[in-house]
């Protein structure tokens, strides 16, 4: 397998990381190509690319998907060198969105960010197509860390999203790469925090 390519000194770099099947691939696939592919191959060391307008102004962004599952290596290096940060859970896997807190806070040690470094890192909470039909479990509980696998349904709220979002100082959005709801745009607004 070749290695991953790099971006070009002209471009911004925004890694796009997350939790496996949360859609990553196909957030992007929608991003660059606007298609949805029925199924995609792993995206790991692999970019894309895209133009987006800021404040008036064309910027090309390298777009590059890692899941927590990738060498740690390798997720280290692009995080020291991405620009942004896209956070990217599904809303149908509590797993995943558990996930996210561990990539925030390697990002900000990574980074630096206890200092005045200020790097823009979004969420997304994709697949927000799927139905609303929260399975109860015994006694009322909410499932915890490492108990869910991908789901059908929707087991994050909005609610639960942005209040993530809003305890970390994260903007936030929903997305379905599916539907094409909110898919081309995170990047763009988020990189005019950068500028
Ligand atoms: N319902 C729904 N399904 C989606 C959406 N986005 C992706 N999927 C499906 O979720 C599965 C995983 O999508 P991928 O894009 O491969 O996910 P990934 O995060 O890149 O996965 P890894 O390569 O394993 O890290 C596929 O079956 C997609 O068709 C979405 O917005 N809504």
């Amino acid at each position: 397998m070749p290695g991953p390519e790099y971006p070009r000194s002209s471009e911004n770099m925004v890694l796009i990381w997350g939790a496996a099947d949360t859609g990553k691939s196909a957030f992007v696939q929608r991003a660059c190509y606007d298609v949805f592919p029925p199924e995609l191959d792993p995206f790991d060391g692999e970019g894309d690319r895209k133009l987006a307008v800021v404040d008036g102004e064309s910027r090309a962004l390298w777009i590059f998907c890692v899941s927590n599952m990738a060498a740690t290596g390798m997720v280290e290096s692009f995080i020291r060198r991405s620009d942004m940060f896209v956070l990217a859970y599904s809303v149908g896997s509590d797993d995943s969105f558990f996930q996210m807190n561990r990539a925030y806070y390697l990002i900000r040690e990574l980074r630096g960010l206890w200092a005045d470094e200020h790097v823009p890192i979004i969420i997304i909470g994709n697949k927000c197509d799927l139905p609303s039909k929260r399975r109860a479990l015994p006694g009322g509980r909410r499932r915890g860390y490492g108990s869910s696998s991908h789901e059908d349904v929707r087991v994050v709220s909005y609610e639960e999203g942005a209040c993530l979002a809003e305890q970390l100082g994260c903007p936030f959005f929903e997305t379905s790469a599916k539907e094409n709801i909110n898919a081309g745009g995170p990047a763009e607004r988020d990189e005019k925090k950068v500028v």
